[in-house]
């Protein structure tokens, strides 16, 4: 893959999105950059009349966006990010520049103007390298803008407000969006089709080219990256970091085309790929020299029939705390290993060389080390780890996993066939086996702290005084939202069983006297009084009669003005698009009674209680945020 040498400069360094546009997030990871969403409190308010010209504005904009969050992040003692990444798509029409439309009637004006012409994209991108001296922030600014001509159809009026009722248009530039129904308006597209959707990736990449391989002797014979350097080039300018070396060339192997199918050419295959590309080899030549055609395969289903292969090995991996014992005292052999985790040597090679293969090690001559991502989020006492996640999923889920034909067939949760109890008889075993209890409160710690920055920064939420985390277990999102607001004080209220347990997950550091812990039963007792109520993954639980039931408690203690912020996966309306989602809510099926919702289920389950201006946030992450306030 010729562009990962240059992504893999920002391997190792803590690279923060300033945006929370879910189309900019997905660009990005699909190029296996690894980086954390922060949101931009900027508002899109510049005085568009002052700039010389419209992408002039989009430029700032992005700058400012970026600039806002490297600042937040630094003042808020939130460790300085090493780079922050902004943009702002504007679309221009007859001299008028167009943002997100603000209400449908809004969405038809803009798209009456785009009807039957040609305008044009700008998206401003600003790449900000942060550093702190003396406690105080130092940054560098690196901005670019792309332009791209579209052309819409001549559309009907009828065509234009069915397009507005589909929704799609609410939070895109010019009120459409070219990568879903939009693509429908459009006749021809001239220039990036990225930039239309938010992001130039491929200026992106020439600007880090730009930045991180200055022209050398060698390359300045070259034109001076007004494109993307060739592979040859990038050979030539790898400074044999280890960095660059993650991405990892093999010729006579396959990679995925833009249908999924598999051509051939090159294998590619990353750790910091977000997804795990099945490696077919395809020959190139046979055995006379002679170039056969490849033939296509159906790479994403034989990734998704593998896909319980991989679970199932990192699953594994984990519950024998391999990544634990190479985190202390890697890189190791396969015999080593065994010897260490008590297990056949002939076994042990195969599930390393399998994790290696996922890109959860690296194995060299020396034997197996961890990757950087698996030390963060592998190892049991990683920065962000998962690894009480990953022992839930195998130990609990899994077995639930495995009756989901049962579940589907009778639409109910399969614990008696997992465990041979029912769902109320495991809740007595998680009351009374401190394993169990642990088990579950290190899940669901790990995911909550993952989450939590996300969850904390989808709203600006300065204006709550207190704030009650319904279910807050651990408290892992009350001590992220008391370091982001230090003059709020949250209270997590939990069953008394999980209460009495919290001690091992509590942080050490600034402002945590201001995170309470009160135990109650949400359902049966008086809840404590706040300006905000939390309920991270806690609706998804519950069918929508115990939703009424939670939601008139809070509405009954909720003084006008006050709030309600749900952290959950959203689906989109059509129930369509998001498999993470998707897969997560036949998660719910298996487990509970509950299930994933969409933004207008929740609007309307929230309505019904009087809480109004529902505002949905998709951060296109594990967690979505919706704020709304009691009127
Ligand atoms: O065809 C498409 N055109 C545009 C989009 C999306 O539109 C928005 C543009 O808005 P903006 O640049 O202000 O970004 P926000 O979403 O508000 O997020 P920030 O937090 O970065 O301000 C952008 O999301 C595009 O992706 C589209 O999807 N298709």
């Amino acid at each position: 893959m010729v562009l990962n040498p240059v992504l893999g400069k920002l391997v190792s360094k803590r690279v923060v999105l300033a945006s929370a546009s879910p189309r900019r997030q997905e660009i990005l990871t699909n190029v296996g950059l690894r980086f954390e969403v922060v949101p931009s409190w900027f508002k899109e308010t510049l005085e568009k009349s002052s700039f010389a010209a419209p992408y002039e504005y989009a430029v700032e904009t992005a700058k400012q966006k970026a600039l806002e969050v490297a600042n937040r992040m630094h003042v808020k003692h939130l460790r300085t990010p090493d780079v922050v990444i902004g943009a702002d798509t504007i679309v221009t029409v007859d001299e008028q520049i167009l943002e997100k439309p603000v209400d449908k009637q809004d969405a038809y004006r803009m798209l009456s103007r785009l009807n039957g012409k040609e305008h044009s994209v700008f998206t401003g991108v600003a790449i900000i390298h942060c550093s702190s001296k003396d406690n105080q922030l130092e940054t560098e600014v690196t901005d670019f803008y792309e332009e791209t001509k579209v052309k819409f159809s001549d559309l009907s009026e009828e065509l234009l407000w069915e397009y507005i009722h589909s929704g799609e248009p609410m939070d895109k530039a010019g009120g459409y969006g070219i990568q879903a129904l939009g693509g429908m308006l459009v006749e021809y597209v001239h220039g990036d089709f990225l930039n239309v959707v938010g992001f130039p990736l491929n200026h992106f990449c020439k600007k880090l080219a730009e930045l991180y391989y200055p022209p050398s002797k060698h390359n300045v014979q070259h034109k001076k990256y007004d494109s993307i350097p060739s592979v040859d080039t990038f050979e030539n300018l790898s400074d044999g970091e280890s960095e660059s070396s993650n991405f990892t060339e093999h010729k006579g192997a396959s990679k995925l085309d833009s249908s999924g199918m598999c051509s051939s050419e090159a294998i590619y295959n990353s750790e910091n790929s977000s997804s795990v590309t099945t490696a077919l080899m395809v020959p190139l030549e046979n055995q006379n020299g002679v170039s056969e055609s490849a033939a296509k395969l159906p790479s994403k289903i034989l990734e998704l029939m593998d896909g319980f292969r991989a679970s199932k090995a990192l699953f594994v991996a984990s519950k024998l705390k391999i990544f634990d014992h190479l985190k202390d005292k890697g890189p190791l052999k396969a015999v080593d290993i065994a010897d260490e985790v008590g297990t056949s040597v002939c076994g042990t090679e195969r599930l390393l060389d399998a994790c290696a293969g996922l890109g959860l090690l690296e194995k060299t001559t020396q034997g197996y080390s961890n990757t950087d991502s698996t030390n963060t989020y592998l190892t049991s006492d990683g920065e962000y780890s998962l690894h009480g996640y990953v022992i839930h999923s195998n130990d609990h889920l899994w077995p639930l996993f495995t009756n989901l034909e049962s579940a589907v067939k009778e639409g109910t949760r399969q614990n008696h066939r997992a465990f041979g109890k029912k769902a109320e008889d495991l809740f007595k075993d998680y009351y009374h086996s401190q394993e169990v209890k642990q088990r579950f409160m290190a899940a669901m710690h790990s995911i909550a702290h993952l989450t939590a920055r996300d969850v904390a920064t989808a709203f600006d939420l300065s204006r709550f005084r207190s704030a009650c985390d319904l279910g807050g277990c651990t408290g892992a999102l009350a001590h992220e939202l008391v370091q982001i607001y230090p003059n709020l004080k949250v209270t997590v209220f939990d069953l008394p069983e999980v209460i009495a347990n919290t001690s091992y997950f509590q942080p050490s550091g600034q402002h945590t006297a201001q995170v309470t812990f009160v135990s109650g039963d949400f359902f049966k007792d008086n809840l404590p009084e706040a300006d905000l109520y939390i309920l991270s993954r806690v609706l998804h639980d519950w069918p929508d009669e115990k939703i009424h039931v939670l939601l008139s408690k809070v509405s009954a203690v909720c003084k006008p003005g006050c709030g309600i912020l749900l952290a959950e996966m959203v689906l989109d309306d059509e129930k369509k698009n998001r498999s993470t989602a998707l897969l997560q809510s036949l998660n719910m099926l298996v487990q509970t009674e509950g299930k994933e919702r969409s933004g207008s289920e929740y609007q309307a389950l929230l309505e019904q209680h009087g809480f109004t201006n529902v505002k949905i946030r998709m951060r296109g992450n594990l967690l979505d945020a919706i704020l709304c306030v009691k009127t």
